[in-house]
Order: C-alpha cells, then structure tokens, then sequence
C-alpha cells in the first residue's frame, strides 16, 4: 500500500468551484491532486497506453490532455493532469475506490459533446473516459433490448442495430461522437423524443459503478419490474455525480418502414401553433418530428453550410420553418396522409403556410434534416453561443427570444462587436426552446446582461432552466429557478448519501 503522505491536499473552497457571487459560501471540502505516487497505483489498474498524464513516469505532452480539459465550444476548461481509460467495470471500480480513499475528485467523460461544461473539470480532477469501453454487450432482436457498454457511440449504435431493423429510441446532432453511457447521464433528449419519449421511458437498466468502488448492478432487461424503488431512474441525468453508468440496457424500437420530411415556411410565429395543432390532427400517429427554426437560425445553418439552401421563392417572406417528419409502416399511406396536409395547408381560406418543401429522395431527406441539425454548428461557426436551453409554454417560444433580444438592445450589447444574433429554434413537440445570443466573445458583461435576466424569465412562465442539455457548472447556481427548496434539499441527501466525499464530479448538478 502507498503511503498518502505525498498526496498535495489542497483545499477546494467553493468560491474556487463556483462562479456565481451567490455560492461564496463557507463550506468547503478537502480534496488531492493526483500525484506520481496515484500514477503508479493506477498503472497497477491499467496498462499505460490507457493512462494520459502529464506526471512522471507517464508524461504526456499538453497536447495529449488539452482535448479532454476543453469542451467543443472552447467555453469551459480544466487543468486535469491524468486521464484514466479503462476497458472493464472492473477497473473502473478499482480506480474509484482509490479515489475514493485518498480525496481524488474525479470527472466523467464520455464523448465531452455537452453543452453545460459537465464533463470538463473544473480544477485538476482525474478525468475518467469510458472510450475504450465501448463493445455491444447483447441485442436480442426479438425484444429489440440492446446492451452496451457506456463508451458505444451512438452512431456506432444505430449501424449496430439497423441490420435488424431496429433503430435506437434516441437521435442527436451529436450522433458521431457522443457516446450512450454520456446520453444516459446527461438524460439528452433530441430529436426523435416526440415519438419515443425520454430515456427514463426506453432505459431499461444501468450498470453503475458508486464512489467507493461498488458495483450495482441494475443491468437488466426487463420491460415491467415493479418491485420498489428504481434506483436507475436517480443516475439518469445525474451527469456523473453519483457514480459512473459503464453499461445502459436500452429497449430499441423497430425501424420505421417509410420515412419522409417537409420544411413547411411560416409568415409569423403565431402560426407555428395552430399549425402544430392541425398537423397532429391530420397526421395522427405518424407524425415523428415537430422542429422550429426562426428566419435568422435559417440563415445561419444556410450561410455555414449546413443543408441544401431552399429555393429563394420558398423563403421569400418567411418568419419561420417547420420540419415535419413522418415515420410509419406503409409508404403510400403515409405519403397520401403527408400530401393530403400540404394540400388543405395551402389551400385553405387563411394559410397557416407560404409554401412546403418535400423531401422527394433520401439525399434531400438528409438535406432538410441538416438545415436543422446543424443549427447548432452553425452558430459555433458564426461566435460564442451562450446557450439557454428552456421548457416554456409554446405561446412564449417567440416572446422570450424577443425580450431577450429586446433586454440586450436596451443595454446597448446588440451591435457587431458584441451580440451579434439573438436566436430560437428547438422541439416544439416537446415544449423545448433553444435560446442561442451569438456574441463576438465570451464578455462578463454580457454575461451579467443575460444571467439571471433569462433565468427570471423562465422563471416566470414557471419553465425548465434545463430542458434537455443538463446542468453541469453552467447551471448550478441557477437551479433553484426550476427546483423548490424542499426539492433542492432531497437531492443534496441524495448526493450525501452515495458520495458522502463528494468526489464525483463536484461543481456539477448541485452545490
Ligand atoms: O446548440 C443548442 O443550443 C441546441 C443543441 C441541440 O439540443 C439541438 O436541438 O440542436
Ligand atoms: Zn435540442
């Protein structure tokens, strides 16, 4: 056994954990930074090509460790030394209980495609990546029940099971890199949710492992298990607080046999929901997708070239899109259905409408989803995104992006060289508003504009500050917006009660 008295304590007061004025509180814990002494434990774990440490005898360059001590939109960033990769569940617990021991905080990370900053450290905590655990456990064709290690993207996933015409309950812009152990955690929601609900509906179990190293094995593949408490249901949309999902048991369901889209192009807002109302009406059961895009998230998925520009006659005069997608068993059925809508939509008295695009062949199936899909790429390339991610009654979906922009007007941030767009698309299905500011940087300023003015908003209409991206470190100061206190006090026990040392993933989720 190593001795711990080399092990650098370094006390983590919260004002080093948070950055919001309101958490100066004056708790703290202890925690270590992983030492030479840690390195040559783990190496007892693992082999060294799974082991990134800028520490002897490891060391790795800067440029090793920068990827997983950055997330994608240069936002958040850590100073991890070590990033530990195991292959097996069982150096996954081996890891954390020496963690657990000797102070180490440690952070999560599957495919880091987040958007709160939750699989980014916030100090030097060890990094845990799930990308070497990353085979198909079981998939039983019959059930449509996958089993995999955390680490399978998914991409990787849905090419997995299309073969056996299935298709997996979830769908992300993300797909390529993000990784289902990340999904579980982060409870991502997405584009297929209208259709297949959340993943607390089609997880089935999870494989965790706990901060002092114990398995639980909730792994099963049961589609009715009504025997008390569902202990998985606490670890999805914990984002790796209390312990780390290495295998998700998933019911998948059977691939639609006939697919098809529309982007549909508005001349105000306020039409967006009389026409959701008609197509859930017309379309019934086959409708698979509601998305919402406003003119200026148009333009920018057009203008960094996400997507097939539609026609100029086609956008002329339009506040707005739509992207309807069918899914169903019988192609002529649902395309007569499909037809039928376009028809009465641009024939009636008062057109909800100006015109409707259909997909006619695979490539512009993909085409249509992209403008939609790559909104959010869009915006990346475009600025810094400061990201609001709501649930807010429909009605406000377009009141909200206007005060918003409004607010910033009025104190004088919107203008070339600081806000640049102020813009809303998202799931209108799902009651789920993307409010992305465009800036030229990433300013206090307008920070302090934004923060807590969009979170009093939401507030307001007594939304979700997080509908579907999570709370990371963006977010926890704010979560008492959408959590009453009784709530907040029951997580905090909870949080307790599995890592009473607070070492997994701290600064996330809750204080
Ligand atoms: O980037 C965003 O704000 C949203 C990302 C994603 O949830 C989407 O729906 O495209
Ligand atoms: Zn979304």
């Amino acid at each position: 056994m190593l001795s711990t008295s080399t092990s650098v304590v370094r006390s983590w007061t919260r004002a080093s954990l948070f950055r919001s004025p309101r958490s100066l509180r004056p708790l703290y814990r202890s925690f270590s930074s992983v030492t030479e002494n840690d390195i040559a434990h783990f190496s007892k774990i693992l082999d060294n090509s799974s082991i990134i440490s800028t520490l002897s005898p490891i060391n790795s360059s800067a440029e090793d460790i920068h990827p997983f001590n950055n997330d994608w939109m240069k936002k958040y960033s850590g100073r991890a030394t070590t990033v530990l990769k195991p292959r097996t569940t069982q150096q996954v617990s081996e890891i954390l209980k020496w963690c657990n021991e000797k102070n180490i905080p440690v952070v999560p990370q599957g495919g880091n495609t987040g958007l709160v900053g939750g699989s980014i450290p916030l100090n030097d905590e060890v990094v845990i990546s799930l990308a070497n655990m990353s085979q198909v456990r079981s998939f039983d064709p019959v059930s449509g029940i996958l089993v995999a290690d955390a680490g399978c993207i998914l991409q990787s996933l849905t090419d997995y099971v299309a073969p056996h015409n299935h298709i997996m309950p979830i769908d992300l812009g993300a797909k390529g890199s993000c990784q289902i152990g990340g999904n579980v955690s982060t409870n991502a929601g997405g584009l297929r949710l209208l259709r297949y609900g959340s993943l607390h509906g089609s997880v089935l179990g999870v494989e965790v492992v706990l901060p002092d190293g114990t398995i639980l094995d909730q792994l099963t593949t049961l589609r009715k298990d009504n025997t008390g408490y569902d202990l998985k249901q606490l670890f999805i949309g914990a984002e790796g607080t209390l312990g780390i999902v290495t295998g998700v048991s998933i019911l998948t369901p059977p691939a639609p046999q006939a697919s098809n889209n529309v982007i549909l192009a508005l001349p105000h807002f306020d039409n967006v929901l009389p026409l959701y109302q008609t197509v859930k009406r017309q379309l019934s059961e086959i409708l698979s997708a509601f998305e919402f895009i406003d003119r200026t998230a148009y333009d920018l998925a057009v203008k960094h070239g996400q997507g097939r520009a539609l026609d100029e006659q086609d956008v002329e005069g339009a506040a707005c899109f739509v992207l309807l997608e069918t899914s169903g068993g019988r192609r002529e059925h649902d395309e007569e259905k499909l037809n039928d809508l376009l028809e009465n939509l641009l024939t009636a008295d008062h057109p909800l409408i100006n015109t409707g695009v259909l997909a006619q062949n695979p490539a512009q199936f993909t085409s249509l989803w992209a403008l939609r899909e790559g909104v959010t790429e869009a915006v990346s390339k475009e600025g810094k995104a400061y990201k609001y991610d709501i649930s807010i009654p429909l009605s406000a979906f377009k009141d909200v992006v206007d005060t918003t922009r409004n607010h910033l007007q009025s104190k004088g941030l919107l203008h070339e060289d600081a806000v640049k767009h102020v813009i809303g698309y998202g799931h209108v299905g799902d009651g789920n508003l993307h409010l992305n500011v465009i800036a030229n940087a990433y300013t206090d300023e307008i920070q302090a504009a934004l923060e807590p003015f969009v979170y009093e908003l939401v507030s307001s209409y007594r939304g979700s500050i997080s509908a579907e991206h999570g709370i990371g470190s963006m977010k926890t100061h704010a979560l008492h917006y959408s959590k009453d206190q009784v709530s907040l006090a029951l997580m905090k026990k909870i949080k307790e009660m599995f890592d009473p040392k607070g070492i997994m993933n701290p600064g996330k989720v809750i204080e």
